[in-house]
């Protein structure tokens, strides 16, 4: 806000990560248990208008997984890397969570796939749901599905999927499918459905769950346990298309999101802090080059208040961190 007050604003850190990570499409970012940062990346594979035949399947089997190591963790603080596993495992790495035992949770969107692997550098896959490269939107197979987040009190497991369906599916910690909402029957207040439900943010301590509707442009919430619909957060600024979001308990209830281009190009590309309770948008960020941010893809919070994106234009990992900016009157 204006004023003499000192506020937060979050301005890029130039000189993080100090070392070339040697990323490919930035997919999905995770905080592990340690408060590590973990990098979900393509390596030498792209998602582009061939990757798919007009029935979701992928194209590209042939090509085997990807070789490079597609989690990559790293410390917040220089990005150095810590850990780098997921080999020969992937084919279209999407989106990444780390569980409270640091197992990760991934999906992968050419597989139709949703994986749980160890963080061990064994990658021992210790579950996987959905039928590897068969798309479907049964309760057993998913079509593209792009995010997963935990609930860290029961495990319960949520998924979005995804680009070619349009719901949210909920599953016990050990894989056993227990409901779903979005696709058919509408909550009258959710008005649309969703379209692309493209990242999910956990709400630990209002034990709700929030998706960025990545083409609807808005923010949905709903009560994690019934999957009822609680609240939109909806703002002319996003220009049309949210990608991702991420959840800090920090104040009210922090929501961080960033933005996507849209084919008029409405709106910069930018992050959001956002108060939950009044939807207020607090802050607004982006590189200190704007053109720096080709497709800001998903963002997470750090330990210190910082905020990581990946950008899968850029293949880069961006770190902002909070400035105290004295504003003048
Ligand atoms: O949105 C797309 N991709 C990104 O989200 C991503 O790379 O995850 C996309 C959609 C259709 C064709 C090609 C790419």
């Amino acid at each position: 806000g204006q004023g003499a007050d000192q506020d937060y604003h979050l301005e890029q850190v130039t000189d993080w990560p100090e070392g070339n990570l040697q990323l490919g499409q930035v997919s999905g970012l995770a905080l592990d248990s340690d408060s590590n940062l973990v990098i979900f990346h393509r390596g030498d594979h792209h998602w582009d208008l061939d990757s798919f035949d007009g029935r979701a399947r992928y194209q590209h089997r042939s090509l085997g997984p990807i070789q490079q190591s597609a989690i990559l963790v790293v410390d917040p603080a220089k990005g150095r890397i810590l850990k780098a596993s997921g080999r020969n495992m992937f084919y279209l790495p999407h989106g990444i969570t780390a569980d409270r035992d640091n197992n990760y949770w991934v999906t992968d969107v050419a597989l139709h796939q949703v994986l749980k692997v160890s963080s061990d550098g064994r990658d021992r896959t210790l579950l996987a749901l959905g039928e590897a490269f068969t798309p479907g939107s049964d309760s057993s197979h998913f079509c593209q599905p792009t995010d997963v987040a935990i609930d860290p009190h029961t495990g319960n497991v949520f998924v979005s999927d995804g680009y070619c369906n349009a719901r949210i599916l909920k599953f016990s910690a050990d894989g056993k499918y227990l409901s779903q909402w979005g696709a058919g029957s509408l909550d009258r207040r959710q008005r649309a459905r969703f379209q692309i439900p493209h990242s999910l943010a956990f709400l630990s301590d209002r034990r709700e769950v929030c998706v960025a509707d990545r083409e609807n442009g808005r923010i949905q919430c709903f009560i994690a346990d019934t999957g009822e619909f609680v609240k939109e957060i909806k703002k002319e600024e996003f220009g049309g298309k949210v990608f991702a979001i991420s959840y800090s308990p920090a104040g009210d209830g922090l929501i961080y999101a960033v933005n996507g281009d849209s084919p008029y190009h409405s709106a910069p590309l930018r992050g959001f802090v956002i108060n939950y309770t009044s939807r207020e948008i607090l802050d607004t960020f982006s590189p200190k080059r704007k053109q720096d941010f080709k497709m800001p893809h998903d963002l997470v919070g750090g330990p210190d208040g910082s905020v990581f994106v990946g950008d899968a234009g850029s293949e880069e990992v961006f770190k902002f961190s909070a400035e105290k900016s004295h504003r003048s009157v």
